[in-house]
């Protein structure tokens, strides 16, 4: 196959991708955003945290909230648990990698708070010991995850959304997530300060 046909190839599966998911993850985009907005009216915060491509995510979602989507409007409280590598490094070396994001929720999270907790494959061990300190901490969860939730989706709580990408290529899941994300900026702007059309 030449490069042309490849990239086409890739285009047409994350089209196909976005096809299947506007079909199933409308209704938990919408759940995950009342339950952002509602902590961030009560003086919550959104940490998130992942691996990879998903730290990046992570970051793409902490500096829109910080910063500015689309809009100019204040700054909200979020922080991306994967940016200092002071801190990650010594968990890791000092403890395990496992628990780079939990010790770091133990000390920062607060009840009301919100866990934004991103896997492509639902098993990574350092998001699912980030989710059970949440947990510890009162705080709900937004799952950003893939194939079958892995083992993230049984973790979650009755109040917490899992958004599920319906796709087991890690690359077609992510470009699906930072959709998710941009719907999530979107929202939450929107109910904060106004409808925008
Ligand atoms: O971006 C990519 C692949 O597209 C990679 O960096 C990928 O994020 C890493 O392999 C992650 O460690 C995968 O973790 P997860 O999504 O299964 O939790
Ligand atoms: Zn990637």
């Amino acid at each position: 196959m030449n490069m042309q046909n490849r990239i086409q190839q890739m285009f047409k599966a994350s089209i196909e991708t976005k096809q299947k998911a506007l079909d199933v993850l409308p209704d938990s985009i919408e759940q995950a955003s009342i339950l952002m907005v509602n902590s961030l009216l009560n003086e919550g915060k959104i940490l998130a945290c992942g691996n990879g491509g998903s730290a990046g995510d992570s970051q793409h979602f902490s500096s829109e909230l910080l910063n500015r989507f689309e809009r100019e409007r204040p700054s909200l409280p979020a922080i991306a648990l994967t940016t200092d590598s002071s801190t990650i490094t010594s968990i890791a070396n000092d403890y395990s990698y496992e628990e780079i994001f939990s010790k770091q929720i133990r000390a920062l999270g607060r009840d009301g708070d919100v866990l934004l907790a991103i896997s492509t494959s639902g098993n990574s061990a350092n998001v699912i010991q980030a989710i059970h300190a949440a947990h510890d901490r009162n705080m709900q969860v937004v799952a950003l995850t893939g194939r079958d939730g892995g083992n993230i989706a049984p973790l979650l709580l009755p109040d917490d959304v899992e958004i599920r990408v319906p796709s087991n290529v890690t690359a077609r899941v992510q470009e699906v997530h930072l959709l998710a994300i941009h719907c999530l900026c979107d929202l939450i702007d929107n109910h904060l300060f106004g409808c925008e059309e």
